[in-house]
């Protein structure tokens, strides 16, 4: 408006001129302005027009949209809970946003960090992959008994993001939402790049954009090491070969993580996890299939390699790997960054991947024996060739790195695992057929 005002006055000023008075004698400014106002009256008139709509358009930008409103209210509604679940037992606890908490490794991790004293605030989007209902338990049964407040929302949604970094001095995230399963994408391939890669984006744009920056551990994947032959697989290897687009874009994700490091200051630990399984694990991986087939009397494929090559895992317990994903946290040195301030990072920040293995390879054969042994059931076997689409032959993890990092030690073996989660799967579908679940 400054601008315009000596426009406006002399506007005002201008008597009319009705002929009975003598014309005030114009300044030479007022001429000059005049003669403008006169001269080129259409083309002036077309600039108020831009100049109000600009002044128009400010206005409306400077409104919060509707979506960051919603959030507003929906989180400041919520903030009470949200500060509280966040705020850690001692001055020394960390501060840590989970994504993906109502997710297997993510309920787990949750409620772990939040046992030892760590402030926790979980985000999940209950997307419809497997089972709500299983995502749903897992928050009423481990994480509300634990105290982890969990924010439902999507990790694209980043206005939902910033609000919450706002609301909240993370000093870490455990960044565990994603598009899991290496045969489904197959099916919806989009979801791995909204997840895997939109999504990752999105949630190390928030870090980075943070008042401070937290540091970022991150799940990464074995099946990165693609067909790589040379066991066990370690850092050092080329993962160059996906053979699964979950693969693909979990390798991108480490791709992604590096150049934000190097730009941002980002500590970044991505953790590449060796088929995790366990209590409360995903409906859509073997072992929990196969349990329930087995129990139904169904029939199992069990893959094979070519000339009834064996195909086996490294099946790492649910607890070993929660252990490595705190130890990572433990571990994990600031961000350099300076956030929102625009400022350069101070230095060069943490840069580690990581395998998070059992470093002892089990065949599915085996697997199912012991399923067999541990549910009392015969399974009724079908051998399949292993289909090419996105299944490895092997996986074998070399730990090294993980014991001298995180101090990391897997120590359940895969019939105690598997003991602890058949307990687990009669108890919970018991309990549903109960409560009519
Ligand atoms: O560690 C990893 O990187 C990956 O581990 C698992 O992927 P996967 O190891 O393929 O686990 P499952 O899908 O449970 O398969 C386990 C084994 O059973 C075999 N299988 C699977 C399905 C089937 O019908 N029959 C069968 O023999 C697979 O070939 C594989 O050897 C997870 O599903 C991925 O999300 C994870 O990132």
């Amino acid at each position: 408006m400054t601008a315009l005002k000596p426009i406006l006055n002399h506007i005002d000023t201008i008597p009319p001129n009705t002929g009975k008075f003598k014309p005030v004698k114009p300044s030479v400014y007022f001429i000059h302005h005049r003669l403008r106002f006169h001269t080129s009256s259409p083309k002036c008139a077309l600039w108020w027009i831009i100049f109000l709509s600009l002044i128009i358009m400010l206005f409306f930008l400077s409104q919060p949209s509707t979506t960051a409103h919603l959030h507003t209210t929906m989180l400041s509604s919520k903030s009470t809970l949200i500060r509280l679940s966040a705020t850690p037992r001692s001055t020394q606890g960390h501060i840590v946003l989970v994504t993906g908490a109502v997710g297997f490794v993510g309920a787990h991790a949750s409620v772990a960090l939040k046992r030892r004293g760590d402030g926790v605030v979980g985000l999940d989007n209950y997307n419809p992959y497997y089972d709500v209902g299983l995502k749903t338990s897992r928050k009423t049964q481990l994480l509300d008994r634990a105290g982890v407040f969990v924010v439902k929302g999507d990790i694209n949604d980043d206005v939902l993001l910033r609000e919450l970094f706002d609301l909240v001095r993370f000093t870490h995230v455990l960044h565990l939402a994603a598009q899991a399963g290496v045969r489904y994408a197959m099916i919806d391939p989009s979801s791995y790049i909204k997840s895997n890669i939109d999504g990752f984006v999105n949630v190390l744009e928030a870090a980075k954009n943070a008042v401070v920056p937290p540091a970022i551990v991150w799940a990464s994947s074995s099946s990165v090491y693609g067909l790589n032959s040379k066991v066990p697989f370690s850092e050092q290897d080329r993962t160059d070969h996906p053979v699964s687009l979950y693969a693909a874009t979990k390798k991108a994700g480490e791709a992604i993580a590096h150049a934000y490091n190097h730009i941002h200051g980002l500590s970044i630990t991505g953790l590449r996890f060796f088929t995790v399984y366990g209590p409360w694990g995903r409906p859509d991986m073997a072992y929990f299939f196969f349990t329930k087939d087995i129990l139904n009397r169904k029939q199992i494929s069990i893959f094979e390699g070519e000339n009834h090559g064996t195909i086996a895992r490294d099946f790492t317990y649910i607890d070993d790997v929660v252990k490595g994903c705190l130890s990572a946290i433990d571990t994990a040195k600031k961000s350099t960054g300076n956030g929102r301030n625009g400022r350069k990072k101070k230095g060069e920040a943490q840069f580690r991947i990581i395998n998070l293995g059992n470093t002892s390879p089990v065949s599915v054969h085996k697997l199912v024996r012991l399923l067999e042994k541990l549910l009392k059931v015969k399974a009724k076997k079908k051998m399949v060739l292993m289909p090419r689409n996105g299944d490895v032959p092997f996986t074998h993890a070399d730990i090294s790195l993980a014991r001298m990092e995180l101090g990391y030690k897997p120590r359940v073996d895969l019939e105690t695992g598997l003991r602890k989660f058949v307990k687990w799967y009669l108890d919970y579908y018991d309990v549903k057929k109960k409560s009519s679940w």
